[in-house]
């Protein structure tokens, strides 16, 4: 029944669709305009409508006092039904995020919240396959343990499920504690923090969903921005909000913040960690002071027949006024150009005999001296107009430049270390730095202004060019009203202009200075100071979800702890929230996971996991320059035992292109993910970094000594590692077995042990 009304809505919304597409031409501009944000919200119902098919319908509460509840992804109302008739009226499907639908979380035989039975109805593909029931009386309240699960059949099956490469949504069965968070109230900075597997992710999308639904009016003007870590991670996450019938958020990663840049280079993560640290702050301003230069000695310069000259007295006065504005630089230099004018005009003014000289004449030669270029080339020497690139291309390209920039800051070694050539690309690091820039620098706004008229007669002549093709046809039909009958050039131009960014993600994703209605990161842990800048930027209310573990961070300029990261912006004013259960992997392997956990932090806890699979966790050693072949093997073996799980091969980054090409002919399809975050064939080679955040049927970690030498935070690298697996882990290795994993089980392999 639910199907069949999610079907009529189906059709309902095409048959809109199709009669707003087939609208007559006729009518002014403004009217194409609304056409066409018709036609764009009935495609994006439609895209809901169809997003929504899996699972649309998973659980119902029976009321103690009477009535049912049946609830799904979204909230369904029956057409025949009308709620003005003073009938109580009851949806059809209650949207789990209504305020009634809560219980089905929340509720325990503990504290029934008036429900008597709670049912989970596990589907696919519109049929039924299983219904668990839990009745909330008082001899399962008397027989639960204060910390059981909810729904604990459903939950199990879902754990279990084979994974497609893909994240799933956790509507069905998220649990209490991962409730309270998704439903915290919007303000303020959020942090929830938890051990691998805790399902911080699954609660920082779910968490996203909600917001929209309840605070669908602020947040729809605004947007809402979701931070990854990777290209890999965004596609994997991808289609869970869709999938909980939500789209427009835009999901990036620091280094896609900045338009019109992409971040291509690679470089290391030591340097990398140099330009994130905080000292860039104050490197960022030094190095734009710089440029703010005054000449060592007097400048002369013709002008017709008078001679002007620059003196350092004259620049530091008007370079002092300029910068007491407190304006941005490209802004500031309005303010140094006139106090250039000024002085110089004086003093062409006092050779002449300023008595005999009135207003007028002072201005012509002003006038005069604006228009010379020699002047203007000197003036802009000593205050150039600079874009965000241009100042670190100049600075990172120069010894002297960085090293003047960063004296008392880096090192000698350090500075040597960042310098890169002209004609380097970009790297992710350096995304943050542009962001920097581009606040103390300003829009030069006439040079903005200059940029946007120009666009905007491109635009024009484009729309004419479009124009005059369309009325080249021949045979046109003399009655027939032609394109240019009904639009100038001008008004085509300006309906592409407001076509090209129709929705909010889209012109906040084009937008450097766009703030977002809320912000969540995802793998927090991870973010460098610099990054947090640019994201405390986007979001000046601070309204904001970061989820994370900082036993996980791998960046070398990642966080250690949480108000390390967050006291430079609201001080202690955040609220943690933690989660405890692990749900993707089992005891088995958790229990070697404890022992890498307390070789980071004695203090630090594993997350608990609330099932065992049976299948011992181990470790396989081979003679040295045998692992390639090794590995083929053992990918054969994981290949028969996931079925059509995902098995992942986690390998230090050194020996990533070594073992992707041994395991090319593996029929399993290997693949790395690459630029473009694929992980959809079987079998996955990746590095711990590229595998944050992931997670897989099986996963065999190779080499891990290599792992742990490979950087200053290795055993957190291993940590990540060994937590990828929903159901088996194993170990390859040559050299001796790192002493944090002696609990693994020796695997005796006939063909190649040692
Ligand atoms: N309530 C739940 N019901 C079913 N599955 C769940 C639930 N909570 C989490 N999971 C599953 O557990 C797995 C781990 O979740 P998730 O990736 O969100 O964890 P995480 O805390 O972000 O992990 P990590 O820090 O290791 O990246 C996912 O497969 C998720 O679907």
């Amino acid at each position: 029944m639910l199907y069949g009304r999610v079907d009529e809505l189906r059709k309902e919304t095409t048959a809109r669709h199709a009669a707003v597409l087939g609208q007559e031409h006729a009518g002014t501009p403004q009217a194409w305009l609304e056409r066409d944000i018709a036609a764009a919200m009935y495609a994006e119902e439609l895209t809901r409508l169809r997003d929504v098919e899996e699972g649309l319908y998973f659980g119902r509460l029976d009321l103690a006092s009477g009535g049912r509840r049946h609830i799904g992804r979204l909230g369904l109302s029956d057409d025949s039904e009308d709620p003005s008739d003073g009938n109580d009226y009851e949806p059809l499907l209650m949207d789990w995020r209504a305020p009634a639908a809560r219980p089905f979380y929340t509720a325990t035989a503990a504290s029934p919240e008036d429900v008597r039975m709670r049912r989970h109805v596990r589907t696919r593909a519109r049929k039924v396959l299983t219904i668990d029931d839990e009745v909330l009386d008082l001899a399962a309240a008397e027989s639960a343990g204060s910390g059981s699960l909810t729904g604990e059949a459903a939950l199990l099956a879902a754990m279990s499920r084979s994974r497609t490469g893909r994240m799933t949504d956790i509507v069905a069965t998220i649990q209490q504690e991962q409730d309270r968070i998704i439903r915290s109230p919007r303000s303020g900075v959020l942090v929830v923090q938890g051990g691998p597997g805790t399902g911080k992710t699954a609660v920082a999308l779910h968490r996203t969903a909600y917001l929209l639904y309840t605070h669908r009016d602020q947040l729809a003007k605004r947007g809402t921005l979701v931070i990854g870590p990777n290209p890999t991670f965004l596609r994997y996450i991808s289609q869970v909000l869709p999938s909980l019938g939500e789209t427009g958020v835009v999901l990036s990663t620091v280094a896609e913040l900045y338009p019109g840049i992409t971040a291509t280079r690679q470089e290391s993560a030591a340097v990398a960690a140099l330009k994130g640290d905080a000292a860039m702050i104050k490197l960022m301003a030094a190095a734009v002071k710089d440029r703010q230069t005054v000449p060592r000695k007097p400048i002369e310069i013709q002008v017709d027949r008078e001679a002007v000259v620059i003196d350092r007295a004259m620049v530091t006065q008007a370079r002092g006024r300029a910068r007491r504005s407190r304006r941005p630089h490209n802004d500031a230099k309005e303010i140094f150009l006139r106090e250039m004018f000024s002085a110089m005009t004086l003093q062409i003014a006092d050779r002449l005999g300023r008595h005999l000289l009135d207003r007028a004449d002072l201005d012509d030669i002003k006038e005069e001296l604006s228009s010379d270029d020699g002047v203007r080339a000197t003036l802009d020497e000593l205050w150039p107009t600079l874009t965000p690139q241009r100042l670190l291309r100049e600075l990172f390209g120069s010894p002297k430049r960085l090293a003047t920039a960063a004296r008392r800051l880096y090192t000698e070694e350090q500075c040597a270390a960042m310098l890169r050539a002209d004609g380097d690309g970009w790297t992710a690091a350096d995304i943050p730095l542009l962001d920097e820039a581009d606040e103390l620098l300003g829009e030069d706004s006439r040079t903005a202004r200059k940029q946007e008229e120009q666009a905007r007669r491109a635009e024009i002549a484009y729309a004419q060019g479009v124009l005059d093709i369309l009325d080249m046809e021949e045979d046109l039909d003399p009655e027939l009203l032609r394109a240019v009958d009904i639009v100038d050039a001008a008004q085509l131009a300006s309906r592409q202009e407001e076509r090209r960014y129709e929705t909010t993600a889209a012109r906040a994703a084009a937008d450097r200075t766009w703030t977002y209605g809320h912000v969540v990161v995802d793998e927090a842990q991870e973010l460098s100071a610099m990054a947090w800048r640019v994201l405390m930027r986007r979001c000046p209310s601070k309204s904001m979800t970061l989820v994370g573990d900082v036993a996980q961070t791998g960046a070398e300029g990642g966080a250690d702890s949480w108000s390390q990261v967050l006291g430079p912006y609201v001080a202690e004013r955040w609220r943690l929230e933690e989660l405890t259960v692990n749900y993707r992997t089992p005891t088995e392997i958790m229990a070697v996971a404890a022992d890498v956990a307390a070789a980071i932090d004695p203090d630090l806890r594993a997350p608990q996991s609330v099932r065992d699979t049976g299948v011992p966790p181990w470790s396989l050693r081979v003679p040295p320059g045998t692992a390639p072949q090794a590995l083929t093997r053992l990918v054969a073996d994981e290949v028969d035992e996931v079925d059509d799980g995902r098995i992942a091969v986690l390998v230090p980054a050194a020996h990533l292109n070594e073992l992707t090409a041994a395991l090319a002919d593996e029929p399993s399809a290997v693949s790395t993910p690459g630029a473009s975050g694929d992980l959809t064939a079987q079998t996955t080679v990746l590095t711990v970094e590229q595998a944050k955040g992931l997670e897989f049927d099986s996963v065999l970690v190779v080499e891990p000594q290599a792992i742990l030498d490979e950087s200053p935070r290795g055993l957190n690298d291993l940590y990540v590692a060994i937590t990828r697996t929903t159901r088996r882990l194993g170990v390859l290795h040559t050299g001796d077995l790192p002493a944090v994993l002696s609990g693994l089980h020796t695997r005796v392999d006939s063909d190649s042990a040692v």
